[in-house]
C-alpha cells in the first residue's frame, strides 16, 4: 500500500502556485473541436488530468472498445458522441465508473435513434453502441437530479442533429454552471442556442460548428485545496498566488472565492490569477452546494479542522461521484473529531467538531479511489503531521498536486 506522510514547516508560506488547467472546460473542448473538424492545435493548456488524456487517446484511437477508466465526463461524453456519430463501441471503465448512472442519458440517445444495449445491468456501464438511425424526434424532455453531464454530453451533439433539439430539463436541476459553461464553450465554436432557464429549455437550431482557437482556462476545483492551504495555515502572513484563474470564469467552482470569504481567505485578483491571503473567518456557516457539489468535501475539512459549525445543502450527488462521498468523509472526517450527519433525508446535513486536540498518534486518511478525498484532507498537514493513503488517486485530475504541496509542506512517500 503506497502512502504520504506530511509534516507542518511550523512557518509561513508566500508561494506561486501554477495550478493545472480545468478537466471540465478540456473535455468539452475536445469534444467540440472533434465535431467543428479541427485538430489538436487548436487548443492550448488542455489538462494534464488523466480524464483529459484519456479523452484524448480515445478520440485518436478506432479500437472497438473505449475504457474510459474513472472519468465521468469521459464516460458520459464519449457515450453520446459516439452513439450519435454511429460508431460502434463498448464503452466500459473501471467498477466503480460501471455502478455509476447512465440511464438516464442512454434512454435520451435511444429516444433520438441511437441503438444502445447494456452489457451487464440496465443502467449502468459497461453497454454496447450499435449504430444510429434518425428518429427524427426534435423534442426532448430529460431529467436534471442525476447528473448534469447527460444534459451536456446532449447539447454538444445537438447542432449535429438534423432538426436540432428542443431539450427540457424535468425536476431538479443539479450542477447547472457545468450546462452553461457547455453552452459558452459551444458559442466560442460558433453555435447559437436559445436558453430559457424559467421554462427549463433549451432550443438548439441545426448548425456547424466553427472551427477557433481555444485556451482552457486553470482550474477552480483544484485551487480550492490551495484556499484550505491559506484558510488552516496557523501563520496570519501565509498567502498563495494561484497563476491561470481568470475574473470572470466559466466555471461554477470559482463560487470558492465565495465561500472562502466567510471562511478566512481573501482573494485578489492580479491580472495573471489570484492572490489569497488570510482574513477572518465566521463561526458558522449554511452553503447550497448544488451548483459546485466537487467543493464540498474541500469545505468539509476547512469547517472541521477550524471548528465552523456548517450545513452543508445540496449534497445528495456525492453519493454517485467516484466513491460515495458523503459516506467517504463521515469516516475520515471522524479522525479529526468532526460528526457529518444527515439531518433531513438527503436535503441537509451538519458538521460539528469537537475543539481540534492535537492528539499523540498521526492520523491516517483513506482515499476511496477520489482524487479529491486526498486533496480536501491534504491541508491538514498544516497543523500536524498526517498521512495520506493512495495519493497516487489525484492524477485524476491533478497529476502535479503533490509537487506543489512540496512548496509549503515537508512529506515522505
Ligand atoms: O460536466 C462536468 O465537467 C462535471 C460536472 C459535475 O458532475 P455532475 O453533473 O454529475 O454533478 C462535476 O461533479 C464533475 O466533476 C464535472
Ligand atoms: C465528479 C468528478 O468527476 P467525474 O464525474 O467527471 O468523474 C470530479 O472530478 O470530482
Amino acid at each position: 500500500m503506497s502512502q504520504i506522510r506530511l509534516f507542518p514547516r511550523k512557518k509561513s508560506f508566500q508561494e506561486i502556485i501554477p495550478l493545472p488547467a480545468s478537466k471540465s472546460e478540456s473535455n468539452r473542448a475536445l469534444i467540440i473541436n472533434a465535431l467543428a473538424g479541427g485538430d489538436l492545435s487548436n487548443l492550448s493548456n488542455l489538462a494534464e488530468a488523466r480524464d483529459t488524456q484519456t479523452m484524448i487517446r480515445l478520440l485518436s484511437e478506432n479500437g472497438e472498445v473505449a475504457d474510459v477508466l474513472d472519468a465521468g465526463t469521459t464516460m458520459r461524453f464519449l457515450t453520446a458522441y459516439y452513439a450519435i456519430k454511429g460508431q460502434p463501441k463498448k464503452m466500459t471503465g473501471t467498477p466503480r465508473m460501471c455502478e455509476r448512472p447512465i440511464g438516464i442519458l442512454v434512454d435520451a440517445l435511444r429516444t433520438l435513434g441511437a441503438d444502445i444495449s447494456y452489457l451487464n445491468q440496465e443502467g449502468y456501464p459497461p453497454m454496447q453502441l450499435n449504430g444510429f438511425t434518425y428518429a427524427g424526434n426534435r423534442q426532448l424532455s430529460i431529467r436534471g437530479d442525476v447528473s448534469s453531464q447527460f444534459i451536456s454530453a446532449i447539447l454538444m451533439l445537438a447542432p449535429s442533429l438534423p432538426d436540432g433539439l428542443e431539450l427540457t430539463i424535468r425536476g431538479s436541476l443539479g450542477s447547472k454552471p457545468y450546462i452553461e459553461m457547455t453552452l459558452a464553450q459551444m458559442r466560442h465554436f460558433g453555435i447559437q442556442a436559445e436558453v430559457d432557464w424559467n421554462r427549463a429549455m433549451i432550443n438548439i437550431p441545426p448548425q456547424k460548428y466553427q472551427v477557433h482557437p481555444f485556451a482552457v482556462e486553470s482550474d477552480w476545483s483544484g485551487a480550492s485545496y490551495w484556499y484550505s492551504m491559506v484558510a488552516l495555515s496557523p501563520f496570519e502572513d501565509s498567502s498563495l498566488e494561484l497563476l491561470g484563474l481568470k475574473e470572470n470564469s466559466l466555471q461554477g467552482d470559482s463560487a470558492i472565492q465565495h465561500i472562502m470569504a466567510e471562511m478566512g481567505v481573501k482573494s485578489t485578483y492580479t491580472g495573471r490569477g489570484f492572490l489569497l491571503t488570510k482574513i477572518n473567518a465566521k463561526s458558522s456557516l449554511t452553503w447550497d452546494f448544488t451548483d459546485c457539489p466537487d467543493l464540498a468535501q474541500t469545505i468539509c475539512v476547512v469547517a472541521a479542522a477550524k471548528n465552523i459549525h456548517l450545513t452543508l445543502l445540496g449534497i445528495e450527488s456525492l453519493k454517485v461521484k467516484e466513491t460515495d462521498r458523503v459516506f467517504a468523509l463521515q469516516q475520515e472526517l471522524r479522525k479529526i473529531g468532526a460528526q457529518l450527519v444527515e439531518v433531513e433525508s438527503c436535503l441537509r446535513y451538519e458538521l460539528t467538531s469537537s475543539k481540534r486536540a492535537e492528539s499523540k498518534s498521526v492520523p491516517e486518511f483513506e482515499t476511496y479511489d477520489d482524487h479529491r478525498m486526498a486533496m480536501a484532507f491534504a491541508p491538514l498537514g498544516l497543523l500536524q503531521e498526517i498521512v495520506i493513503h493512495e495519493p497516487g488517486v489525484v492524477a485524476k485530475s491533478y497529476p502535479s498536486f503533490w509537487s506543489h504541496v512540496d512548496k509549503i509542506l515537508d512529506s515522505k512517500q
